[in-house]
């Protein structure tokens, strides 16, 4: 299954996670998040195709400008919902895969996209996205994702198998961030070799 490192804010993290078999590693660029990239063209430099934007706005066009001026392969926007039906055709317009953020919550409209992240809905949390906190698994995307929401190494694995069957069918790997830190924003290199292991080795 493939596994996200999310959250990287430095280079020497970003070829850590690399080096650990990441296969996806996002760069959040949101001031609040103690995850904030302050630097991403020196944390994302060389990263590319397996690099993904992960930003908080109002408007996908400067999410998709920013990932492309970084080279950056894919983009994971947070946006109002009424924004997110046009996102995919954006993205893949600008040459990116649009990984879209899936909150376990209610009554969302179906939004397209080459794959979901199903994580902790912001009115469980108070914030969005990274947070350490799992969710109910109780409102699926409507298509392949990435199981999101307090995972580490030692988790993953039985709470991928703990989904129904129809979701485990979509699931096409895990997404973590806060416990992976050593402290906030830095990454504990035995926490991502630890995550990145274990799911590689859960079957698809
Ligand atoms: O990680 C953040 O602080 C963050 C801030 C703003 C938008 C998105 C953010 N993270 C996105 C992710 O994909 C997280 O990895 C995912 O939600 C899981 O987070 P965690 O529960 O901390 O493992």
């Amino acid at each position: 299954m493939i596994a996200k490192v999310c959250g990287i804010t430095t280079s020497e993290d970003a070829r850590m996670a690399l080096d650990a078999g990441a296969d996806l590693i996002g760069f959040v660029r949101h001031p609040a998040s103690p995850r904030h990239c302050t630097d991403l063209a020196g944390a994302s430099a060389g990263i590319g195709a397996r690099g993904v934007l992960v930003a908080v706005g109002d408007g996908i066009r400067p999410m998709i400008d920013e990932a492309k001026r970084n080279g950056l392969g894919w983009v994971q926007p947070y946006l109002p919902t009424s924004q997110r039906a046009n996102a995919a055709t954006h993205a893949h317009a600008a040459g990116l895969k649009l990984l879209l953020p899936w909150p376990d919550a209610p009554d969302q409209p179906p939004a397209e996209a080459d794959l979901y992240v199903w994580e902790t809905a912001p009115a469980q949390t108070g914030v969005h996205g990274g947070s350490g906190q799992s969710h109910a698994a109780l409102h699926p995307p409507p298509g392949p994702f990435l199981l999101a929401g307090g995972l580490d190494g030692g988790n993953a694995r039985e709470r991928i198998n703990a989904l129904m069957q129809d979701q485990r069918n979509q699931c096409r790997g895990a997404d973590a961030a806060s416990r992976l830190e050593a402290s906030p924003g830095r990454k504990s290199p035995l926490k991502v070799q630890t995550f990145t292991s274990a799911v590689h080795a859960i079957p698809l």
